[in-house]
């Protein structure tokens, strides 16, 4: 990165930290890869040298640290691990920022007890039936007296199983009426408690083998009404407060993106240099050096809406909606373009599991599907540069005639 990066000293010694931790999760990630076994001990260690509740306030025991500051701790692991980087995101962003910005007190200091000895926290949004529509979820969380019943089923929940604390996105029905959606705070302990969440399955996946992706039911789970995150604006406005908190794990994933596609990108440089043919390093050869100009441009173009997302956050922390899915848009599809280039680079031995860019490439392919699709994040970004609602169901635009009596201007907020 150049002296023109906007970054302040501390925040260089911050990278440099874990670059250096990174070296050690550079060492295990093939193996992590191979076994499919969450990175224990690396965890530990990046709870230990403070990058997991990197962004929780001085006043939960936390060092306060900016979204920035967690991006390039996230970019490092990612270059080295990505299943480590993705566990610095959710220990960051995410559910965390959600609780920071509307928990009360006993559930930030729950939260920031959790992340800061190393829990990555689980998000726990996606259904079945309900993957890009997310508010079509049907997990329902009914009110008996002071006491919340969840039933329903999640999928592709990050860290099901190996995640303590959950934020559970569910519809909210009080009195027999559906009145929003809210979400609902469950900590699994170590005997895999409360019963009523049960991880039912893990999801075999292609990348980030290390990450368990699971299939979760909850069965008559039984939740507390202080264990309720009230988002300011009632159930009504309860999905957008909870997904404006999710914009920083956006931030996140396309940091992840990020970080795999400058570290694919390095292997290759790296191994330009190294590998002969014809009697002259590979490097000279213009087709490969184009090949790595283009992709040295791609990552500092990521780079530059990433730290632009990051900077963008308001004083609760959550990253501009707009910056967020234009940086994940381009980070995501980015990573597959650059991780498949860097690999091409290293030829047959690219190809083979000795080395880690076939490693890279499957990593790098969930980031354009989770966390909001690419082409639904277009979407996202078109509404906010139109200023425009663009309403994906088919009765969408009539419903707004019917309630504005005009075609979907957004109302300034
Ligand atoms: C938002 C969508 C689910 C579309 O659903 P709808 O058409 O029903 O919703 P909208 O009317 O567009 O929005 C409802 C409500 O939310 C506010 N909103 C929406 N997006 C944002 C945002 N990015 N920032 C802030 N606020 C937002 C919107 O203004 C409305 O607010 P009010 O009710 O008017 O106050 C769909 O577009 C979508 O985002 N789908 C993707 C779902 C997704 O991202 N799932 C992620 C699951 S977790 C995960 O994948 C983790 C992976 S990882 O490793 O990080
Ligand atoms: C590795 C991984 C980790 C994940 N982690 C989590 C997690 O921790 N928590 C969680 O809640 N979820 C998680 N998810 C789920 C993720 O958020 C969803 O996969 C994602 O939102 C897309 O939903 P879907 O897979 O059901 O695809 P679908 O919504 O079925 O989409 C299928 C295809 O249709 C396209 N499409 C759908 N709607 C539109 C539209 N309106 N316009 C244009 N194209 C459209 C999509 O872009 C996609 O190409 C994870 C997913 C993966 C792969």
């Amino acid at each position: 990165m150049s002296s023109t990066d906007g970054l302040t000293q501390e925040q260089r010694a911050l990278r440099d930290r874990a670059r250096e931790l990174a070296q050690e999760a550079a060492a295990q990630a093939a193996e992590t890869d191979r076994s499919g076994q969450y990175p224990w001990l690396m965890v530990r260690k990046m709870a230990e040298a403070g990058f997991t509740g990197l962004t929780i306030p001085k006043e939960w025991g936390g060092p306060g640290g900016s979204v920035l500051d967690a991006a390039l701790v996230v970019e490092e692991f990612s270059k080295a691990c990505a299943v480590c980087g993705r566990i610095a995101v959710e220990a960051n962003m995410g559910a965390v920022g959600a609780i920071m910005a509307y928990g009360t007190e006993a559930q930030k200091k729950l939260a920031a007890g959790l992340v800061l000895a190393g829990d990555k926290p689980a998000i726990c949004i996606t259904e079945p039936e309900a993957g890009s529509a997310a508010t079509e979820m049907a997990t329902t969380a009914e009110r008996r007296g002071d006491r919340w019943i969840i039933n329903g089923r999640k999928t592709w929940i990050t860290g099901g199983g190996v995640s303590r604390l959950h934020l559970i996105f569910a519809r909210v029905v009080e009195d027999g009426a559906f009145k929003g959606i809210g979400g609902f705070l469950v900590v699994r302990d170590e005997a895999g408690k409360p019963e009523g969440l049960i991880v039912s399955r893990r999801i075999p996946s292609l990348g980030l083998c290390g990450m368990p992706e699971a299939e979760l039911e909850f069965s008559e789970l039984e939740v507390a009404d202080d264990m309720v995150l009230r988002a300011p604006g009632g159930w009504q406005r309860g999905f957008g407060r909870l997904i404006d908190a999710y914009n920083g794990q956006r931030v996140g994933a396309a940091t992840v993106a990020l970080g795999l596609a400058a570290g694919a990108y390095e292997h290759a440089v790296g191994r330009a240099n190294a590998r002969s043919q014809f009697g002259r390093p590979i490097a000279e050869f213009q087709g490969l050096g184009w090949m790595l100009a283009d992709m040295s441009i791609e990552v500092e173009a990521a780079r530059a809406l990433v730290h632009r997302a990051a900077r963008s956050a308001g004083p609760a922390g959550f990253p501009d909606r707009l910056a967020a899915a234009q940086a994940k848009v381009f980070a995501s599809e980015m990573a597959i373009r650059v991780t498949n280039g860097a690999l091409q680079v290293w030829g047959a031995a690219g190809y083979s599991k000795d080395n880690p860019m076939e490693r890279y490439l499957r990593d790098a392919r969930m980031f354009a599907i989770a966390g909001g699709t690419a082409q639904v994040l277009r979407t996202q970004v078109a509404e906010q540069i139109l200023g425009r609602k663009l309403p994906q169901t088919r009765d969408g635009f009539l419903r707004i005639i019917a309630e504005e009596g005009a075609v979907g201007k957004l109302a300034a907020d």
